[in-house]
């Protein structure tokens, strides 16, 4: 072992004087304010992970508050579907306006909701933005009826035009507690949807500050109900009443969804988990590959369907990617004040640690070697672990196969591609894949071949700020449909055709005479083999 791959303690981050807690952003002001309007007869509270403890009491809707919710979105819905979709539209780019005017409100929330670190919840916020500006901007052209000719031009006049679902139930977990939730309802609500929607009761603050923030920007209030409570509680009730469910979350849950809403024959979009691998080519540029994979295996504390869980590097250049790699990560800085300065923040709860801490046991026990982290740190917060790079990781250890969700991700060395792409291939997940290479060629052959809903090139994840044009979500257990770019909009519609005829009666059982029947006829063919040849 070199001292490069000796475990070291990461620094702490410093805190800067006077930074904001938990009492002066969550005020009894602030707090009454953002519970306003959900439907919920009970109490429950969230937590902050910076230190374990209560962040506020907020109402629990029992399933009978989620019916309640799901009537006054309903009877708001058919007058928001009837505004233009321009105006629709014009209601996201004051919501963009008016969140990158009051992000720094936002970042304190996310942050001591999930216990990431500013940074990262930045990336959340300008995700949400671009994704605001993108449909405020494009929504009435993806939603543009579109004009066919018919089959037979001279006949029938065919327009293919989009409605909305009607009121989506929205379910969303905890990680990306503003992406997640006002990212992925953003969309539909263009459409002319409305939408109830269940976060996470641990991050339901941010969740109702964008609502507030949307309902500011234009939002008819009724048409965004929020509901609060146990996902197994009330999840199921939010299915069986929803239109169309849009699930983010693990896919064991998504499961369960998918067959309650297949049971009712209602669409649902479904973003699931990941076992996600980066493939580090003998042609990479090491260096960047090094920093690229901090990135990719620790925002959010590996808490990011997309972060990367297994890096295999091809044998030639492992040794001096590994060193790298290592270095970086032991130099990460970590904590979860409200000011920026660090690299890495806390785990969002204790179960949270404990897969983590048992996936690294584990692993250990049954002959991995630590390389970098593999220790909690409760001397920053309860729920601390550092970013751990693991190698001579085999199965059958948990890590080789399962998510983890953390900072943890195993290393490996391949001496052919073609084996690397089949182990890269070989969980059941297909949600997002890395590969790194000089040879653009090589990287789009290889991307190719890699059975995932995303595939970066020279990147780990690609920021959604950088791609809400093109669809992401997964392949196999990951999900089904996709967010972002056309697809992340129309599946919040139903496509009707209708179909004018242009000249009726239009045959002699329905009263037009014989001659002129075959007149048409004859002109309708006509056209139909120009249209033909055209
Ligand atoms: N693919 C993506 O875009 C994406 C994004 C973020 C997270 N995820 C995945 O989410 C998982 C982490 O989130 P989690 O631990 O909160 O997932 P989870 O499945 O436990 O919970 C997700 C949401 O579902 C609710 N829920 C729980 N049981 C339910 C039920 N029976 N019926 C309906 N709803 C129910 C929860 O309360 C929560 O709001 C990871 O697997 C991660 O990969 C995927």
């Amino acid at each position: 072992m070199t001292d490069s791959q000796a475990p070291t303690t990461n620094p702490v981050a410093p805190v800067p004087a006077g930074v904001r807690t938990a009492a002066d952003v969550v005020t009894p002001e602030v707090l009454a304010q953002l519970i306003r309007g959900v439907v919920g007869s009970g109490v429950t509270s969230n937590h902050t992970p910076a230190t374990g403890e209560k962040l506020a009491d907020l109402p629990e809707s029992t399933p009978e508050d989620v019916a309640e919710a799901f009537s006054r979105a309903r009877a708001a819905q058919p007058l928001w579907a009837a505004t233009s979709v321009r105006k629709r539209a014009a209601v996201l780019l004051r919501f963009h306006d008016l969140l990158l005017e009051r992000q720094a409100e936002v970042l304190d929330l996310i942050q001591l909701e999930t216990g990431k670190a500013r940074l990262h919840a930045h990336e959340e916020v300008q995700s949400v933005a671009v994704a605001a500006r993108h449909y405020g901007r494009k929504a009435p052209a993806y939603l543009r009826p579109r004009r066919h000719t018919g089959a037979v031009p001279v006949l029938t006049k065919v327009t293919e035009q989009r409605q909305p679902r009607g009121v989506v139930g929205q379910i969303a977990p905890w990680n990306y507690p503003l992406e997640l939730s006002i990212g992925d309802a953003l969309p539909a609500f263009v459409a002319g949807n409305a939408v109830v929607m269940k976060p996470d009761t641990e991050t339901a603050l941010t969740a109702l500050w964008a609502r507030d923030l949307l309902v500011e920007a234009g939002l008819p209030a009724g048409v965004f109900q929020v509901v609060l409570g146990e996902g197994p509680v009330i999840g199921p009730e939010v299915v069986e009443r929803g239109d169309y469910i849009s699930f983010t979350g693990s896919t064991r849950t998504g499961r369960e969804v998918a067959q309650r809403a297949a049971g009712r024959l209602v669409g649902a979009s479904l973003e699931l988990g990941g076992k996600n691998a980066m493939l580090v080519l003998h042609d990479a540029d090491i260096e960047k590959a090094a920093a690229g994979a901090v990135r990719a295996c620790f925002s959010t504390a590996g808490q990011l369907c997309i972060s990367i869980e297994r890096l295999y590097v091809h044998e030639s250049v492992a040794d001096a990617f590994v060193e790298r790699f290592v270095a970086r990560t032991k130099a990460m800085r970590l904590g979860c004040a409200l000011a920026y300065g660090a690299d890495m923040g806390s785990l969002a709860s204790e179960r949270q640690l404990k897969t983590v801490t048992s996936h690294v046991e584990e692993a250990v026990a049954k002959g991995a070697t630590v390389l970098a982290g593999g220790v909690a740190r409760p001397d920053i917060g309860p729920y601390f672990y550092e970013p751990t790079i693991l190698e001579g990781v085999e199965a059958p250890m948990s890590v080789c196969t399962e998510e983890t969700f953390g900072p943890l991700v195993s290393v490996y060395r391949f001496s052919d591609e073609d084996e690397a792409v089949e182990l890269a291939n070989s969980t059941p997940y297909g949600l997002n894949s890395s590969v790194w290479t000089r040879d653009g060629r090589r990287g789009h052959a290889v991307a190719a071949r890699l059975l995932t809903g995303t595939v970066n090139i020279n990147e780990g994840f690609a920021p959604a700020y950088g791609s809400v044009r093109a669809p992401m979500g997964g392949m196999k257990e990951s999900g089904l449909g996709r967010r972002h770019g056309s697809e992340g909009i129309l599946k919040f519609t139903e496509v009707q055709t209708v179909a004018q005829q242009r000249v009726l009666p239009m045959a002699p059982s329905m009263g037009m005479d014989d001659e002129k029947y075959a007149a048409l006829m004859t002109r309708s063919l006509r056209a139909l083999k120009a249209f033909r040849l055209r």
